[in-house]
């Protein structure tokens, strides 16, 4: 290997090694060698055989060479280019995975239209057909038809790729009326620290489920004596514990009121699919939902999920940090408000079409064209609430936003334990980005954007964020393994081209 390749290759593991927070001494020992190898390695001063590579890639979760087609995937970013024309936002990966959990209430057969063919989904598809539930993409469509079996075989679950998602968490809602034990392997999914999942079980418990972690799995029991006597106050108003508690009570032949619910656009469109079901659910758009379920549920329903915020924020935020005009087609308004008003306050000017609704029959659409113009940072700092307030996930796209802008952003994400220290990943495509502290990062506009070689943070929001970068960064890029990109954005670096971009998808070797 030619020594600036080992250069290269020495910075990527050194990043991908800190990105776990690990130290020389502990890889040293993971990899049975010394922590002087590991600072040779790192600084590109040692050879490193195929198999040192592999056992690196193993003990970093990051592969770093890979030969055949199965490897991880890269991006080549030819950056500094004005991006025009017009792009649709794909439907959600957040509705998509819970409407996916939500077809198990069903004994008849699911179709979900125009879902997005993501990695997330990918994985969920691959659990549910490991219990031997048969799914299948309709041809030339998006569409995918689920027939449950007529009998589950959740002792042989996928537990490599439930592990991958965090959203198997929602089989337990679905699953316990018709299965008095059964096991789920631990959730996955971005590496954002610790997410919670006791306001999951405190919920359900009203159900009669009681779940002890073990070894890596949540073993749940459920007694089908008990129903939700009172009202299930949540205490943190969460997105997938509401859909969690929705699934339950949809097949709870009774009434159930569920209180601090979160009203957000995943929970809207799961109400909806519900609602196809049969099940009968008021207050659809609030912080409580009574929910009016069938003990059976057996019909053919047809559901269409709605349009992606996080999509469209993503793309405006694209828009945004390349200086272009684009129309972004396809907008949920409702659930980018708050976000336009505060992009508004920093000088952003943008044309909205009518409203049209989106093919669920419910959710409100609008184009959105951008107009290029110099941005200032918001006077106060930009933090998340729960709907309606700002998108926890569509606060990195302000981390770059703010790095375009003149002037200090201060971004407080209160929420993620290790989101906000992934932002700090901008600072190597020439942005200026303190971490005060391991919510809060300081950014100061606007940025001389320079191409480099990344790789992809552990989480999804950030590592498109870098992305975004480097379609503004004069010269080449490379962002490194972007699977967490995959699971949740479908064909992004082939839309982002059709606007103009130079994204090459390439892997080793
Ligand atoms: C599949 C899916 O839909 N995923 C979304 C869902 O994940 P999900 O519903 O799994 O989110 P979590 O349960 O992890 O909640 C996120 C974090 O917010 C905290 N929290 C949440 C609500 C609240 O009122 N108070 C509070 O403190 C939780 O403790 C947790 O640390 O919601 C997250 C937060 O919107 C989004 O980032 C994810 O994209
Ligand atoms: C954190 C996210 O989702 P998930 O719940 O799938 O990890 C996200 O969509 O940014």
């Amino acid at each position: 290997m030619s020594e600036s390749y080992l250069t290269r290759i020495g910075g990527l593991i050194r990043d991908a090694r800190r990105h776990k927070a690990m130290t020389q001494a502990e890889l040293a020992e993971l990899l049975g060698t010394s922590q002087g190898a590991v600072t040779r390695i790192e600084a590109g001063k040692q050879n490193l055989s195929l198999d040192m590579l592999a056992k690196i890639g193993d003990a970093l979760d990051s592969e770093f060479v890979s030969v055949g087609h199965s490897g991880p995937q890269h991006l080549r970013i030819v950056g500094g280019k004005q991006l025009s024309g017009s792009i649709d936002v794909k439907t959600s990966k957040n509705a998509a995975v819970a409407l996916l959990c939500g077809s198990l209430l069903n004994r008849g057969r699911t179709t979900l239209r125009s879902l997005a063919r993501i990695e997330e989904v990918n994985r969920i598809l691959e659990v549910l057909s490991s219990i031997g539930v048969r799914t299948r993409w309709l041809p030339d469509s998006n569409d995918l038809e689920i027939i449950p079996p007529a009998q589950l075989h959740l002792e042989d679950i996928d537990v490599a790729a439930a592990r991958r998602t965090r959203t198997v968490i929602m089989f337990l809602g679905p699953l316990l009326h018709e299965h008095p034990n059964f096991q789920l392997p631990y959730a996955g999914g971005c590496d954002l620290g610790t997410r919670t999942v006791e306001p999951h079980l405190a919920a359900l418990r009203h159900f009669g489920l009681e779940v002890t972690a073990t070894h890596g799995f949540y073993e749940a029991r459920s007694d089908r004596s008990v129903n939700p006597s009172r009202a299930i106050v949540l205490t943190e108003r969460g997105d997938t514990v509401t859909e969690n508690v929705l699934m339950a009570a949809a097949r709870h032949d009774g009434r159930t009121v569920i209180r601090n619910a979160s009203p957000n656009y995943m929970v809207q469109d799961l109400c909806f699919f519900l609602e196809k079901l049969g099940v009968r659910i008021e207050g659809i758009g609030s912080t409580t939902l009574v929910v009016h379920g069938r003990s059976q549920i057996d019909v053919d329903v047809d559901y269409s999920p709605s349009e992606d915020p996080i999509e469209a924020m993503s793309l405006l935020a694209a828009a945004v940090v390349t200086d272009s005009r684009i129309t972004i087609r396809r907008v949920p308004i409702e659930f980018l408000e708050i976000e336009l008003a505060t992009l508004e306050e920093m000088g952003m000017k943008y044309d909205l079409s009518s409203e049209y609704t989106s093919a669920n029959g419910k959710t409100r659409l609008v184009d959105l064209t951008t107009i290029p113009g110099p941005l200032r940072a918001p006077t106060d700092k930009i933090h998340p609430m729960p709907f309606p307030g700002l998108n926890i996930d569509n606060l990195p796209f302000f981390a770059l936003i703010g790095a375009v802008a003149e002037g200090s952003t201060m971004i407080h994400d209160w929420v993620y334990e290790n989101r906000a220290i992934y932002l700090t990943e901008l600072t190597k495509v020439g942005a200026r980005v303190q971490l005060l502290d391991p919510h809060r990062v300081m950014i100061e506009g606007p940025t001389r954007w320079r191409a480099a070689e990344v790789v992809c943070p552990p989480a999804l929001r950030p590592g498109v964020v870098v992305l975004l970068a480097m379609l503004a960064a004069p010269g080449t890029s490379v962002l490194r393994n972007v699977y967490v990109i995959n699971r949740g954005y479908e064909d992004l670096a082939e839309r982002l081209n059709a606007l103009g971009a130079t994204i090459e998808v390439f892997r080793d070797i």
